[in-house]
């Protein structure tokens, strides 16, 4: 049976053109970061594993289950867990998106455990927020290649401190989601600018 239908194939072309659109960004080096858009059966559409995700064609976007197994004989991202962890968590959420942006991982250079975006106009491009007046945490997690133990490290965060906009894996990238693949694209564009701001306020602050 095929499981591919129109809609899977309308989320891959998304997925598709934010891999381009996060390339020309320089946010994707090499074949890092990892893309996905949850499909109404609860499958979920995401990017091959090791592809360059400037350059996906529809073959590089593959079917998986909810829990991540992959249900056309392609391999997933190495990433999934992290995917299928929020899509459990999150009934919302739609789409993530995970850049291995130079500003997310100098920010987790530099604040080691968590970024904190006070005060900034922009900061309305993230759901659910309608002034400047408020703070947000993004957290950030130590890298680990044992990825089903980083899902846990998130997952244990979330419990503890609920819900955020996006969270840092140290010397590694940003995972940000969002009810669309639209949606998500603003919190990366908008998280990118607001990271480069406290990275160059803290360079102004250094004596
Ligand atoms: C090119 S190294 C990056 C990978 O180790 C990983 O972090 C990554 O984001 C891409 O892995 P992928 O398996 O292609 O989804
Ligand atoms: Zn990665």
């Amino acid at each position: 049976m095929n499981l591919k239908t129109d809609e899977f194939y309308s989320k891959a072309d998304e997925l598709i053109a934010a891999g381009r659109f996060i390339d020309s960004k320089g946010w994707v080096p090499a074949t890092s970061g990892n893309f996905s858009a949850r499909l109404s059966d609860g499958n979920i559409a995401i990017t091959v594993s090791g592809r360059h995700k400037g350059q996906l064609q529809c073959d590089d976007i593959m079917l998986i289950d909810a829990d991540g197994l992959s249900l056309d004989g392609k391999k997933p991202s190495a990433e999934t867990l992290l995917h299928t962890a929020l899509y459990r968590r999150y009934p919302d959420v739609q789409s993530i998106l995970h850049p291995h942006s130079l500003n997310a991982t100098l920010a987790s250079r530099l604040f080691k455990t968590e970024v904190v975006l006070e005060n900034y106009e922009l900061l309305k491009a993230l759901s659910g927020i309608d002034t400047h007046e408020c703070r947000i945490v993004i957290p950030i997690f130590a890298n680990d290649q044992n990825i089903p133990r980083l899902a846990t490290a998130v997952d244990d965060y979330l419990d503890n401190y609920g819900a955020i906009h996006a969270y840092i894996i140290a010397g590694h990238g940003l995972y940000t989601w969002g009810n669309s693949v639209t949606d998500t694209l603003r919190h990366l564009e908008a998280l990118d600018f607001l990271f480069d701001c406290e990275i160059r306020l803290y360079g102004v602050k250094q004596p």
